[in-house]
This record gives C-alpha cells, sequence and structure tokens, in this order.
C-alpha cells in the first residue's frame, strides 16, 4: 500500500509554546482522514506541514513521496474556511473559479482553460449560478466555488480547513458528501478539518485526533473511546451514544457538563 502522507518523529514549536508532539503515523492513498480537536489544538498547524508553509523543528513530513515545498504545492489542492464576500464584488462564480488555473502572462482563457473552468463548476454543482456576482451566493454555495478552485489542479491530494464551518447543518453534509465523491472519482487523498466529530465518523476511513500536545491517530472506532479520549484530554471522558451519534463529555460530570462536540442530525 502506497502512503501518500508519511510524518514521522515531528515536533513543531510555535511562540515558544509546542504545537505538535512527536506526531508519527502515514496516510495511505486515496483515504479520506479526519482532523479533530479543540480550539487550538494544532489543527491549522499540522495543515501549514502537509502545505509546506512551516517546517517542523524535528522529523520529517513526506507529501505525496516529495518533502521538498514547491514540488509539493503543484500536487495539493487546498479549500480555506468559510468567508464572506462583500456583496458588491464585482466578480462572476465563472472568474472566481478561474483563479485556480496555473498563473499565465495572458490576460484571457484559452479554450481548453474555459473548458476546464467549466467542468470543475459543472462537478461542484455550481453550474446554475455560473455567471451570477460571487457576492451573492449563499454560505454554502460560495464553499463549492473554493472546492471548484483548488479542482483545477488536478491535485492528487485535497486538504480543507474547516470548509463547513458556519454552514447550517444540511449544506455542512452536502459538502463533505460532495468531498468525499471527488475523493472517490478523482482517486484524491482527503485531509479535512472539523469541529464535528459526528460527520468525520460519517465520512472519515481514519481520524486524527489532536489535544494540545497529545495526539491519537487510527481508524474511528480506534480513537473514539473512552480510554483513548481520557489519556488525550488528560481527565476522565466519556463517550456515549444517542440516535446513532457519538456524544463525548466529562465523565464526572455526565449530566452537568455540556458534550465537547455537538452532534447534528442528518
Ligand atoms: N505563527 C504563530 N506564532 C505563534 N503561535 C502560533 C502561530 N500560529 C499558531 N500559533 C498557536 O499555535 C496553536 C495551534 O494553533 P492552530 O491554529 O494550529 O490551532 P487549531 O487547532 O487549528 O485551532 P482552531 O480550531 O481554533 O482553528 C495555538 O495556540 C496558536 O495560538
Amino acid at each position: 500500500m502506497v502512503n501518500d502522507i508519511e510524518v514521522k518523529d515531528v515536533d513543531v514549536w510555535l511562540g515558544g509554546r509546542q504545537v505538535l508532539q512527536d506526531l508519527t503515523f502515514s496516510v495511505p492513498h486515496g483515504e479520506f482522514l479526519g482532523v479533530i480537536g479543540p480550539n487550538g489544538a494544532g489543527k491549522t498547524t499540522f495543515m501549514r506541514l502537509l502545505l509546506g508553509l512551516i517546517q517542523p523543528q524535528a522529523g520529517t513530513v513526506t507529501v505525496l513521496g516529495e518533502t521538498r515545498r514547491k514540488k509539493i504545492a503543484s500536487l495539493l489542492g487546498y479549500v480555506p474556511q468559510a468567508r464572506h464576500f462583500d456583496p458588491e464584488t464585482p466578480i462572476s462564480v465563472r472568474e472566481f473559479v478561474s483563479f485556480g488555473l496555473p498563473k499565465s502572462f495572458r490576460p484571457w482563457l484559452s479554450r481548453k482553460e474555459k473548458k476546464a473552468v467549466d467542468e470543475v463548476i459543472q462537478k461542484v454543482g455550481a453550474e446554475v449560478f455560473a455567471d451570477q456576482p460571487i457576492g451573492r451566493l449563499s454560505g454554502g454555495e460560495r464553499q463549492r466555488l473554493f472546492l471548484a478552485q483548488a479542482l483545477l489542479g488536478n491535485p492528487r491530494c485535497l486538504l480543507l480547513d474547516e470548509p463547513t464551518s458556519n454552514l447550517d447543518p444540511g449544506a455542512q453534509e452536502r459538502l463533505t458528501a460532495l468531498v468525499d465523491q471527488l475523493r472517490k472519482e478523482r482517486d484524491m487523498t482527503v485531509v479535512f478539518i472539523s469541529h464535528d466529530i459526528n460527520l468525520m465518523a460519517r465520512y472519515a476511513d481514519r481520524i486524527l485526533y489532536l489535544t494540545h500536545g497529545h495526539y491519537a491517530y487510527g481508524r474511528v472506532e480506534e480513537v473514539l473511546t473512552a480510554e483513548v479520549l481520557t489519556r488525550l484530554y488528560g481527565t476522565p471522558m466519556k463517550v456515549s451514544y444517542a440516535s446513532g451519534e457519538i456524544m463525548i463529555s466529562m465523565a464526572d460530570e455526565d449530566e452537568k457538563a455540556p458534550p465537547i462536540c455537538v452532534h447534528y442530525p442528518s
């Protein structure tokens, strides 16, 4: 089995604090990796490592067999957190998506480039609003554009940093299902950061669960256990199920403590 991502003995310090400690695991080609954990746990830092934007103080990160940033960047697609556009932004969906094309000195698009843009717009189901200004789209529609942009480079590995934040539960589910479908169709490896454990439990092959300085990596059923979470949080934790959804709470204060991860019915 080929591993698309190999992380070995990685330490990262930022601002005098150790954010990632002794991280070691591999992600097999074509899998969906869900990255979860509390605020400030190091999820985006991990993604920045994969993108080659920061270097570890110790250890190695190999993505698609490459350790050199320039080589890696051309093989990756990146979808950022949901963001707003000014409603008056005078850029159409089609123009916005075309910004994902490799840089060209020509101010116009070739026929081949136009075809590629149309194809990815259609792939993400955005053809109905392709000629609208981007400022008038809903959050879920906007995220599809970032996804289309990322697909233009035909990435072998797609990295998504909380792409579903600020989306309603239905839009979260639809976007994640679309990413999973594209992963299968295009034979990509996916790394998806999310705060929604249940969403990740439904789609991820494996989970990287980061807490401040600690981590667990493995299949959903291996990671989301009371034993593993107790070790990660350093306090007794409980994993329970209600209507098929996973709830994680502190074991001592079950009745009073709110769940750490809120679930949404699909
Ligand atoms: N450039 C930097 N310099 C100093 N500290 C940093 C820098 N970037 C991130 N950090 C710190 O590293 C820690 C991890 O940040 P990171 O953004 O990776 O967390 P996260 O898990 O993605 O959080 P969130 O869920 O809130 O997005 C945080 O404490 C953050 O303040």
